[in-house]
């Protein structure tokens, strides 16, 4: 049986909504996505949503499921950076980034130094916006957190790192694949087919029935219908050809700024017949 990371947050929803319910078989290993970074990292799960980022850390030893991601063209709504003063003026201040995100928090740094020449002072932090924000002059927050933190309605200005990617780059963003370590195309290769499977047809569902997610946090988070129906539709959960350029022009930063050795290759299977020996 595969060990699969699970990720609660609303906008892992439409992958995980049909799945966790139709299959309580499956070994689920409930975190945030760092902890599903490190997990499969140190071999303790088999395959999860994990940052976009530890996959280009980890690519020689990694494969990626075709067709499956967490992407925006443009904003997001819950990959937030609330800041006392506009980014140019964040050189040498003290940014607060959370504990949860790798994508997001190098996502940060390309975009202060390439396109705001800002070198401010980085401190992560596990807390939420107000603790961020008493401690520091802006704060990085993704998820669910990030979403309560906007409808609390703070004082600070909220900058959307989707939308800031896109307006400086032209480029969409993924922020997290589904990754596990490429042996196990070799030793669990049926299963990994069938999981996949799952997988595609759990989020072709949800997308159909978005109405009953929409549901679903509305009762978790609050906020109203349209603002869930709007927060979705800036998604995408596919992997196309668009998609993974942006990526890659995302990895070309992270190599560029030291976050990264060397450019990852995009290695997808079952569907990347160079990857069959
Ligand atoms: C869109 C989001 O993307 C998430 C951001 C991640 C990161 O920054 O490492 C990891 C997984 C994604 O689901 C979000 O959290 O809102």
């Amino acid at each position: 049986m595969l060990r699969i990371g699970h990720n609660q947050n609303t906008n892992m929803l439409p992958m995980f909504y049909f799945l966790s319910q139709g299959n309580p078989d499956l070994d689920w290993v409930i975190g945030q996505p760092t902890t599903h970074n490190k997990l499969l990292a140190e071999g303790k799960i088999d395959l999860a949503p994990i940052s976009a980022f530890s996959y280009g850390e980890h690519w020689r030893d990694y494969a990626i499921l075709p067709d499956l991601s967490v992407s925006t063209k443009g904003r997001v709504g819950s990959i937030l950076l609330f800041t006392k003063y506009p980014l140019k003026e964040l050189d040498g201040r003290k940014v607060a980034l959370t504990s949860h995100s790798a994508t997001s928090v190098n996502l940060l740094k390309i975009i202060l130094k390439e396109f705001y020449h800002c070198m401010p002072e980085y401190v992560i932090m596990d807390a939420g916006l107000s603790e961020m924000m008493a401690e520091a002059d802006a704060g990085l927050l993704i998820a669910d957190q990030a979403i309560q933190a906007s409808l609390s309605k703070p004082e600070a200005q909220i900058i959307d790192l989707g939308e800031e990617w896109f307006r400086q780059t032209g480029c969409p963003m993924t922020f997290s694949v589904w990754a596990y370590p490429k042996y196990l195309i070799h030793e669990k290769g049926e299963e990994i087919r069938n999981i996949h499977e799952l997988l595609i047809s759990g989020r072709n569902k949800a997308l159909n029935h978005m109405d009953e997610i929409v549901n679903t946090c509305v009762q978790m988070l609050g906020a109203t219908s349209d603002f869930w129906v709007d927060y979705f539709n800036q998604f995408s959960y596919t992997l196309d050809s668009e998609l993974q350029r942006g990526l890659s022009r995302y990895f070309e930063y992270c190599v560029k700024y030291g976050q990264l050795e060397e450019q990852p290759e995009i290695l997808i299977w079952p569907e990347d017949l160079g990857l069959r020996e």
